[in-house]
């Protein structure tokens, strides 16, 4: 896939507004909507084979997706499962209970209940935006991601950095900047539905 996200994509995420919010259901938090997309069938449950099959669809390789699939499922499931849920070696992530699943030296724009946090958002701009007012460089996100480390937090920062990395790799623009409005969409899982779109459509063309 191309390393760089292109205007169309930038266009679609700009005019996407708030059709989606009045598509998906209000009763979804933001975090839970960030994972449901993964979903495949919408019963509530991510198994490793949606989580590769949904990063397969965003353009993401056979092996970054299979690794990826498998140490998020590994990680989160545990922390998901309802109460009274023996731990299962199919590793499924409850969405319902996606906000304790959440780790330690992350931007805190999600909040312990997996809602928005809009001061928090504008704040990653507000402190490592330097070089664009509404972008970020890769020297930019690494300086945020050192600065939200909490110390000994060594599992928090593995999963920022993991987190926020690939984001980067995949959508940053072909000046190597990473959008205010691509990092917008990557909270409420938008983004996941338009880059799929973008690569079907891609596909078809090609
Ligand atoms: C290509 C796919 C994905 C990308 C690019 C991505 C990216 C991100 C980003 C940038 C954050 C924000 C972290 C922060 O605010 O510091 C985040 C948070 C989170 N993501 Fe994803 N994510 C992806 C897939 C997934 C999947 C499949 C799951 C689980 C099923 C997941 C679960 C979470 C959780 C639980 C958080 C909250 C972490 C926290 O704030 O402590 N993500 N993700
Ligand atoms: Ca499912």
């Amino acid at each position: 896939m191309s390393s760089a996200l292109d205007s169309e994509l930038h266009t679609r995420i700009q005019n996407n507004g708030n059709s989606r919010q009045e598509e998906i259901s209000s009763e979804l938090n933001v975090l839970q909507k960030h994972v449901a997309y993964f979903d495949k069938n919408h019963d509530g449950i991510i198994y490793p084979w949606e989580t590769y099959t949904g990063f397969r669809a965003i353009g993401c390789g056979v092996l970054l997706s299979a690794a990826s699939a498998f140490l998020i499922n590994l990680s989160l499931s545990r922390r998901t499962l309802p109460q009274g849920k023996f731990p299962s070696l199919l590793l499924p992530i409850y969405v319902e209970n996606i906000h304790k699943a959440k780790h330690g030296s992350d931007s805190g724009v999600y909040d312990s209940d997996g809602r928005f946090v809009p001061s928090k958002f504008e704040d990653i701009f507000r402190k490592h935006a330097r070089s664009n007012q509404n972008a970020l460089t890769s020297q930019e996100l690494m300086d945020m991601l050192k600065a939200n480390r909490e110390p000994k937090d060594y599992n928090g920062w593995l999963a920022s950095w993991t987190e926020w990395k690939i984001l980067f790799f995949l959508c940053k623009d072909k000046d190597g900047l990473l959008h205010k409005e691509t990092i917008r969409a990557v909270y409420d899982g938008s983004l996941f539905e338009l880059m799929e779109k973008e690569r079907a459509s891609k596909q078809k063309t090609s």
